[in-house]
């Protein structure tokens, strides 16, 4: 089991994990999900004892790494799939870790079968693409069958097979009774491979819970409803009456409206009240990626603007209106600024405004139960030392002015 206890990292002034408080059990996969830059490599690095905490600590099996008998046996990982001698071949470099590792040679070809590499053994590794790379990395994290294996990104650069045959590697690992870590950004991956997940943002714990907990706590039903295209005005007043019967709207690519907290009988009725004539109502639920989507929005640190193409650009006769790459219009009739998928709402209790995220929190939401409470205005600079307790995370929508790497 690998176990930390507030565990923290600064870089200076940068704060890169805070107060991290976590159980990897044995027999389940547990997938470790967060945005870019939320802390997740850090917290593996210091499982690794690669990089020492600020305070708190994090312990395998009862002892910290540097203090684990034979670890090479107990302990697997794959880190960086790059950090190889590029002027090695695979079975080489295998080779060399085993050596240190006090493994026979025999190993070897064995984890290069696992991994597939066998006909590529004798190759340099610089030629590798990036899935060799990744299985050359999964090969060594195997070497020495250990209990516990961490993987930060295994997916990265495979193709659909190695992405299968990794998920399934994984599953066999935990069901062998293994502890089995993985990082990813990919929620809808993780939600095939893991069972257990633990979610962190700007370094904090946003949940740690299983994967049906997790899509039931998240996964909101909701309603689309399509006015007809023939009579605009009854998007606009269907939306106004859905918000004074305290629904929440959301402004779809393609005109059609996302309703939550209104059932569907009561949208029909609302409907024939307002005499609008619909062409859909349809109960749907939102995607597990769009609930991680969600919850992490406001811990995103890198996000994209639009891109403006300031003076490249001929006026687009057609680029008015709603729909895709068209701002829909603010404050028209509508109970509250119309919140669409390429303009999301300002400061609506989940964060910062979603700048380019296309899961914007919808008109009248309730905010995400495990994500912090927000601040009316956020303050200018973030504390060098945040101080809440990982169980009620500090404000994640403060940005960091600076890296400190
Ligand atoms: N050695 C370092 N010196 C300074 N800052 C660092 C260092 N390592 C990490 N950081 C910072 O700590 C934060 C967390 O980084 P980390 O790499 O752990 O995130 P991550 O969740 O693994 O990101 P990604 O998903 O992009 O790999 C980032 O802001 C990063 O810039």
């Amino acid at each position: 089991m690998i176990e930390a206890v507030g565990l923290t990292k600064r870089y200076g002034a940068k704060t890169a994990v805070h107060n991290l408080s976590f159980q990897v059990r044995p027999g389940t996969v547990t997938g470790f999900l967060g945005p870019n830059g939320s802390g997740k490599s850090t917290t593996m690095r210091m499982i690794l004892g690669l990089d020492v905490p600020t305070s708190g600590s994090v312990t395998i099996g009862g002892y910290p790494f540097a203090k684990l008998p034979n670890a090479p046996r107990q302990v697997g990982a794959l880190l960086d799939a790059k950090a190889v001698h590029g002027g090695r071949s695979a079975r080489l470099h295998l080779l060399s870790l085993a050596q240190l590792a006090g493994l026979p040679a025999r190993r070897v070809d064995e984890v290069l079968g696992v991994v597939g590499l066998q006909d590529v053994a004798r190759k340099r590794s610089k030629g590798f693409s990036l899935g060799m790379g990744q299985r050359l990395g999964i090969a060594a994290a195997l070497l020495g069958d250990p209990q516990v294996l961490l993987f930060d990104e295994p997916v990265n650069g495979l193709d659909p097979e190695g992405i299968l045959w990794v998920r399934n590697l994984m599953k066999q690992l935990a069901a062998e009774g293994r502890t089995v870590f993985v990082s990813s950004h990919l929620m809808s991956e993780m939600a095939l491979t893991a069972e257990h997940l633990i979610v962190i943002g700007r370094g904090q714990l946003l949940a740690d819970m299983s994967v049906k907990d997790f899509i039931s706590a998240n996964s909101a039903d909701f309603a689309r409803v399509r006015t007809a295209d023939t009579e605009p005005e009854g998007r606009e007043k269907l939306t106004a009456a859905l918000v004074e019967a305290g629904g929440q709207v959301l402004a779809e690519p393609g005109g059609a409206l996302r309703v939550t907290g209104v059932p569907l009988p009561r949208i029909s009725d609302l409907a024939h009240d307002a005499d609008v004539r619909l062409w859909e109502l349809s109960p749907h639920q939102a995607s597990l990626e769009e609930a991680y989507m969600r919850m992490t929005q406001g811990a995103v640190d890198y996000r994209s603007t639009a891109d403006q193409r300031a003076g490249l650009l001929q006026a687009d006769p057609y680029a008015q209106g709603y729909g895709y790459g068209a701002t829909p219009p603010q404050g028209q009739g509508w109970g509250q600024p119309a919140q669409g998928w390429n303009q999301p709402g300002q400061g609506q209790g989940w964060g910062q405004p979603a700048q380019g995220n296309p899961y914007p929190a919808l008109t009248g939401e309730q905010p995400n139960p495990y994500a912090p409470p927000q601040p009316a205005q956020a303050p200018a600079a973030p504390p060098a030392e945040p101080s809440a307790p990982a169980t009620a995370p500090a404000d994640l929508t403060k940005r960091d002015s600076e890296d400190a790497r």
